[in-house]
């Protein structure tokens, strides 16, 4: 049934840490969707009507998804893996309210020393989601690094491919055509 349904995995990085995690999230969709793996300055502009699962996600800087200043500081630590410009908080902004049948989830990486810390980029992002009328079919999802720049922590990159498997999980055990029902004729 989900043969030609595709996913979406946009992420920010800076450091490389993020782009590693939404890779591994990436193989853990590829058996049951036709998947892609963006970095948000290379997203289209518009989410494609077919995309079923839109996967999003971004280090956590100050509590919360980064802003120009966060990116700035980051930049000022050492080399990046992507232009400061934009995150995943400008790409929401630009997303605007759900027009396709998509439904999403969110992931971050956070320091694990501070993990007892409220502060979530993924759970800031689903927030925001769900503002803008998406419906979000997981918990938000942290992985840990153990420093700013990294590593990511032993077996993280494992479990976020199976965080992915679970999200097909996820996304098939909804009734099917949920989204379906509430916007067709678009
Ligand atoms: C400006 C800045 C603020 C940060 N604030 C937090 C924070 O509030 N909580 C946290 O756990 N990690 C924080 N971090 C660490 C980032 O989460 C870490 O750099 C990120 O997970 C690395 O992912 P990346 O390599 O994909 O950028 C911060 C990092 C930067 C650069």
């Amino acid at each position: 049934m989900s043969g030609t349904a595709r996913a979406l995995v946009v992420y920010e990085s800076m450091f490389g840490n993020t782009q590693r995690i939404a890779a591994a999230i990436g193989e853990g969709l590829r058996p049951a969707f036709e998947t892609e793996v963006l970095a948000v300055g290379q997203t289209p502009r518009t989410l494609p009507g077919d995309v079923r699962l839109l996967v999003v996600g971004g280090p956590t800087h100050a509590f919360g998804m980064s802003r120009p200043s966060t990116r700035d500081q980051a930049a000022a630590q050492g080399p990046m893996v992507m232009p400061a410009t934009t995150g995943v908080r400008e790409w929401l902004e630009m997303l605007g309210p759900r027009r396709t049948e998509t439904v999403a989830a969110t992931f971050d990486t956070r320091v694990n020393k501070v993990r007892r810390l409220p502060g979530s980029a993924a759970r800031a992002a689903a927030r925001r989601l769900r503002h803008q009328e998406y419906e979000v079919i997981a918990a938000p999802a942290s992985f840990y690094v153990g420093d700013m720049t990294g590593p990511l922590d032993e077996g993280e990159v494992d479990r976020a491919r199976k965080w992915g498997e679970q999200l097909v999980i996820a996304q098939g055990s909804r009734p099917a055509g949920a989204t379906h029902h509430h916007r067709r004729g678009h």
